[in-house]
């Protein structure tokens, strides 16, 4: 058969991985592909000494290659939002298929761009864009596609993982390991982004349209990041047998659909507490599987890679098919997506961890036990430190309830004359059905 030919758009990290994995495995992925898939150019601003580009001229202007007409596939890896919309774009009007590893222009732009793929009849695939290298957007597409995605809560921001880990197990400062995960190609170019819960919400939002076939609505997800996340609360939380992960949530409420990303605390006993590092993992609930999870590398020049290509060689497979006959872009048929709501934050439910600083006087919590027995919350546990101070740190967990119960508890508990400063909160989820 004909090779496929493919354009790759920025060589960094993930580019430069494409790069060295479709060259050094090219025989496996043409006996895969039923054809050999070959760069056919390369654009990026920059060269990558990682790679041996050296039968290849570089070239600056990527979206010329959007209009070569040698070439069938696009790769776009420059990342953020323009250009690399543009580049998208314009291949789709050149009737190219697009393989992309870019979250931010999914959640953001996919709406748009499906639409225009699909009027094109070309495909656009996304897989390396959430979860880096584990297969999620095929798992839940393709392999859970007899269920009703009952929720789904994952560890999807590989340098948020690693700051955690680094911090809680080696008790090292915020800054330093964030350089260090920039340094391994981890980070994004904005690491706000990741560190923010940005990214990780871009990739919630991808998850949830495939989970439960909605639109793309980035701008509804509720997003905390980790940067307020003290050494103290992973402390406390380890005593009360919580571990704290920076989890993006999706659940299919009777009400709509929860989409946020937050710390949370989950039990030490979950499988997503022993994730760490730079992995990633996703676990996602089916009525007919039960509860499956998926964990690899989430991020890195060859994990991400492995994803890039794999959707490379999907593309090679379906370029004889109809329109009909591809995977839908979102899981379900483009005409068939719901309008189920995403609901707001304050819609949502869950248990919460407390910290409030309290003067060291008798009566205070009784005063907090109350405004929160008065909003039907449940404690489930308290501890008061010992110190020698005249203010101690209070921690509580309570039962499930409304984010905008716990919200009223907060304000009337805050208002206390013996409660000092912000209660600090942390939503509990004991990731179960
Ligand atoms: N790094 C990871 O582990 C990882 C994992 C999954 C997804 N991603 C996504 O992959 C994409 C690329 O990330 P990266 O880490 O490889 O970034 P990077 O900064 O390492 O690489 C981007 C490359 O594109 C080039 N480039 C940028 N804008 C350009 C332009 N306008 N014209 C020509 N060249 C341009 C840069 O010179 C650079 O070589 C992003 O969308 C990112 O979110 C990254
Ligand atoms: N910056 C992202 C890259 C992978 O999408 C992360 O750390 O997970
Ligand atoms: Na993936």
């Amino acid at each position: 058969m004909k090779p496929v030919k493919v354009g790759i758009c920025g060589l960094g990290t993930v580019g430069g991985g494409t790069f060295n994995v479709l060259t050094r495995n090219a025989q496996e992925i043409a006996r895969r592909a039923g054809r050999s898939i070959e760069i056919k150019a390369i654009a990026s601003r920059r060269h990558n000494p990682a790679c041996d580009t050296s039968a290849y001229t570089l070239q600056k202007d990527v979206i010329a290659l959007a209009r070569d007409p040698e070439i069938d596939i696009i790769v776009e890896l420059i990342g953020g939002y323009e250009v690399a919309k543009e580049l998208v774009m314009t291949a789709i009007e050149n009737g190219k298929h697009v393989v992309t590893a870019n979250k931010a222009l999914i959640a953001v732009h996919g709406n748009e761009i499906f639409a225009a793929a699909a009027k094109k009849n070309v495909v656009v695939a996304f897989e390396a864009s959430v979860a880096g290298g584990i297969p999620i957007i095929k798992a839940i597409r393709e392999g859970l596609a007899a269920n009703r995605i009952n929720w789904l809560a994952g560890i999807i921001n590989g340098t948020g993982n690693f700051i955690m880990t680094e911090m809680r197990e080696k008790g090292r400062a915020f800054a330093d390991v964030l350089v260090e995960a920039q340094a391994l190609g981890y980070a994004e170019a904005d690491p706000t982004f990741d560190v923010e819960g940005i990214d990780a919400a871009h990739k919630l939002t991808i998850l949830a349209s495939i989970a439960y076939g909605i639109p793309l609505q980035f701008s509804k997800a509720y997003t905390e990041g980790i940067s307020k996340v003290t050494p103290d609360d992973v402390q406390y939380a380890e005593e009360l047998g919580y571990r704290i992960k920076h989890l993006g949530i999706s659940r299919h409420t009777d009400k709509g659909i929860e989409l946020r990303v937050h710390p949370t605390l989950i039990p030490k006993s979950s499988l997503l507490a022993s994730v760490n590092g730079v992995m990633n993992a996703v676990m996602v609930s089916g009525d007919a599987v039960g509860q499956t999870l998926y964990y690899g590398p989430g991020a890195g020049a060859e994990p991400t890679a492995s994803a890039v290509v794999s959707d490379l060689i999907d593309v090679a497979r379906m370029l004889d098919a109809t329109a009909e006959s591809r995977v839908p872009p979102l899981a379900f048929q483009s005409s068939e997506l719901s309008e189920t709501p995403v609901l707001s934050v304050e819609d949502t439910v869950s248990g919460y961890y407390l910290r409030l600083q309290a003067v060291e006087r008798p009566g205070v919590l009784a005063h907090v036990t109350r405004i929160l027995g008065e909003k039907g919350i449940n404690i489930e546990a308290i501890v008061q430190k010992e110190t020698k101070e005249a203010q101690v740190p209070v921690i509580m967990l309570t039962q499930r309830v409304a984010e905008r119960m716990m919200n009223e508890a907060i304000r009337e508990i805050e208002a206390l004359p013996d409660i000092l400063g912000e209660v600090i909160r942390i939503r509990v989820d004991h990731l179960a059905d």
